[in-house]
């Protein structure tokens, strides 16, 4: 496996360099991707040996500066980018892909857009469609030449969409398992949550429902 050369399955993904990055929960090694025709810098953080051919526990994170760096609660997204690296740090061996596919792919300042619009009474899908764009304007197609540039040919998935596992498989990589990443649902993110749910097809139950405890109904 070269981590140097450029990544062959898309021409117009350049794999470019790699450090130790310490968190709080591992210390992991963080690669970079620029993809050509847009300049965009994509991630990836890898903990141990995810190209072993073993299934690999995987995150395919879409980047939310307001949720990841800012500590919005209007999303999960935070809460989820923390959770995921947590349980790749408890395995001992992940990937997670930060993708630079802001606001679904509409871009910070039109996310920004999108929110302003939805405190007026649009929801998060209305916003996008008012503001001319898809719902979704996310491609994943980067995500396979990514795997790929550390031998990682299936994954178990962390997500709650299944576009999003949709899409990752019609590229080719197998998701052997979906791991639920259910986070940080508050006052300010349940409408927002509800309506990927209705709207979006996101799965917002748990696989194994709470037990309900003596005396709590
Ligand atoms: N346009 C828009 N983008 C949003 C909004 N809230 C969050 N985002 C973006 O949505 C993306 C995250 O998408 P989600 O639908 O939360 O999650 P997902 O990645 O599809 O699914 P999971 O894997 O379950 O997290 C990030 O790029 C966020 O910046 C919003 O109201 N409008
Ligand atoms: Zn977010």
């Amino acid at each position: 496996m070269s981590q140097s050369a450029t990544t062959p399955a898309n021409v117009d993904l350049e794999y470019t360099t790699s450090c130790a990055l310490p968190t709080p929960w591992a210390q992991f090694t963080l690669h970079a991707f620029v993809e050509k025709s847009t300049g965009k810098e994509h991630l990836a953080m890898v903990l141990g040996d995810v190209g072993n051919g073993e299934p690999v526990l995987g995150r395919v994170h879409s980047e939310c500066l307001t949720g990841d760096v800012l500590f919005s609660q209007r999303c999960d997204c935070g809460a989820q980018l923390e959770g995921a690296l947590r349980k790749i740090a408890d395995e001992g061996r992940g990937i997670l892909l930060y993708l630079r596919q802001e606001g679904r792919g509409i871009g910070l300042v039109n996310k920004i857009r999108a929110y302003r619009l939805q405190e007026a009474g649009a929801d998060t899908v209305q916003a996008n469609v008012q503001l001319g764009f898809q719902p979704d304007q996310r491609n994943y197609s980067m995500v396979q030449p990514m795997l790929a540039q550390f031998g990682v040919k299936s994954l178990r998935l962390m997500t709650n969409n299944p576009r999003k596992i949709d899409a990752v498989g019609k590229l080719g990589v197998e998701v052997v398992e979906r791991v639920p990443l259910l986070v940080n649902r508050n006052a300010f993110n349940q409408h927002y949550l509800d309506t990927k749910a209705a709207k979006l097809g996101h799965m917002m139950t748990p696989l194994t429902p709470a037990p309900v405890e003596d005396g709590a109904l």
